[in-house]
């Protein structure tokens, strides 16, 4: 029988089991932020870095954000506890136990190396520690994962340049680059010459724009660093040619709605704007971005949208999780079976209980 096109409606009351069922990828997480409080305190002690906090309720409490830079600030303060190998392995290892507990069957994980590199931490030791642990939960998991490379847009351009000549030892363990960091005041443009140089050496590319910058930095991203995928992307609802574009072109947003709640993109749940994204045809998919810091990994930010945005429905549902596949750097064939798959847990959630 051939994969339904779209898939059967399934009652609300039944979404929030969906939801957790479905299988999805993420395409929007940073591997540090999957650092949490418990880990970082452990990592700590094993490798003798203080913290500026007395214990791990101190540093939760830290975790009230007004803004990105507020976030960001706490993030690489927590990462400065990574070191060695086994470090990074270790980090990656939980985020992918827990990723398959929510039935995240590929993860596209960012990593920032700049943040390492400057305190003296060899590329090749960031790199090793994360492939291994992705290598791993292939084998012993069934998840597949990959690594995207994040350049630092606070820092410059050359900066950039230097991390991408470290890594070119490493380049068969990464598909990608991307953006991050502060946005207002750091343009796409800004990166030109060293995306253009990672469209040349075959890498994929990505980059955070439209998160808390404007719409304006969303055309940049794709005229001129030419990404595939805009990460985050929710200010393109203020420029009605823009969200054109992106529908026309099916170029995928990966929007983190817990992420724009803590960082106080949207001051509601209630109020984000997923919906009209995707009623208008954009390519939205769900991801959880920073889930120790944010409250919550894949799941929690799936059920948290559904049930506080009522218009949602199974439909969208399937959408999001069709597009986080369609989105996806793998091969046709391989996202064509996990896109069967996801049409067979439809499947079987609309027949009767
Ligand atoms: O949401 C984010 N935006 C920009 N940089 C980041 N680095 C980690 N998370 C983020
Ligand atoms: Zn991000």
């Amino acid at each position: 029988m051939p994969a339904p096109t779209t898939p059967p409606p399934i009652a609300r009351e039944r979404l929030p089991a969906l939801l957790a069922a479905m299988p999805k990828a993420e395409l929007h997480i940073h591997i540090e932020g999957s650092l949490e409080p418990e880990m970082i305190f452990a990592l700590a002690q094993r490798n003798g870095v203080a913290l500026p906090y007395a214990d791990v309720e101190a540093l939760r409490r830290a975790y009230a954000f007004t803004d990105l830079q507020s976030f960001l600030d706490i993030y690489y303060a927590g990462a400065s506890v990574l070191l060695y190998e086994q470090d990074f392995y270790d980090m990656a290892r939980a985020y992918l136990l827990r990723a398959a507990q929510d039935n995240v069957v590929h993860a596209e994980i960012f990593f920032d190396p700049q943040t390492h590199t400057a305190r003296g931490v060899a590329m090749e030791t960031v790199v090793n520690g994360l492939y291994r642990a992705t290598q791993d939960a292939q084998a012993e998991l069934g998840t597949s994962s990959s690594l995207i490379l994040c350049f630092l847009r606070h820092l410059s351009e050359e900066d950039a340049f230097a991390t991408l000549e470290q890594a070119q030892p490493f380049l068969d363990r990464i598909i990608g680059v991307g953006l991050d960091s502060s946005e207002v005041g750091n343009p796409p443009e800004k990166f030109a010459r060293v995306f253009a140089r990672c469209g040349e050496l075959g890498l994929h590319r990505v980059a955070h724009a439209g998160e808390e910058g404007p719409a304006a930095y969303i055309w940049s991203a794709l005229d001129v660093l030419k990404v595939e995928r805009i990460d985050h992307g929710v200010q393109a609802i203020q420029d009605p040619a823009l969200m054109r574009r992106l529908a026309e072109e099916r170029i995928a947003l990966t929007v983190c709605p817990l992420s724009n709640l803590k960082l106080c993109v949207f001051p509601e749940l209630a109020q984000h704007n997923i919906r009209q994204l995707l009623d208008a045809g954009l390519a939205a998919t769900v991801n959880s971005d920073d889930p120790a810091y944010f409250g919550g990994y894949l799941n929690q930010n799936f059920t948290e949208l559904f049930a506080a945005v009522p218009e949602l429905t199974s439909q969208h549902a399937w959408q999001l999780a069709h597009n986080s596949f369609a989105a996806s750097f793998v091969p046709d064939e391989q996202r064509r079976a996990w896109q069967n798959r996801l049409d067979d847990c439809f499947e079987r959630f609309a027949q009767p209980a």
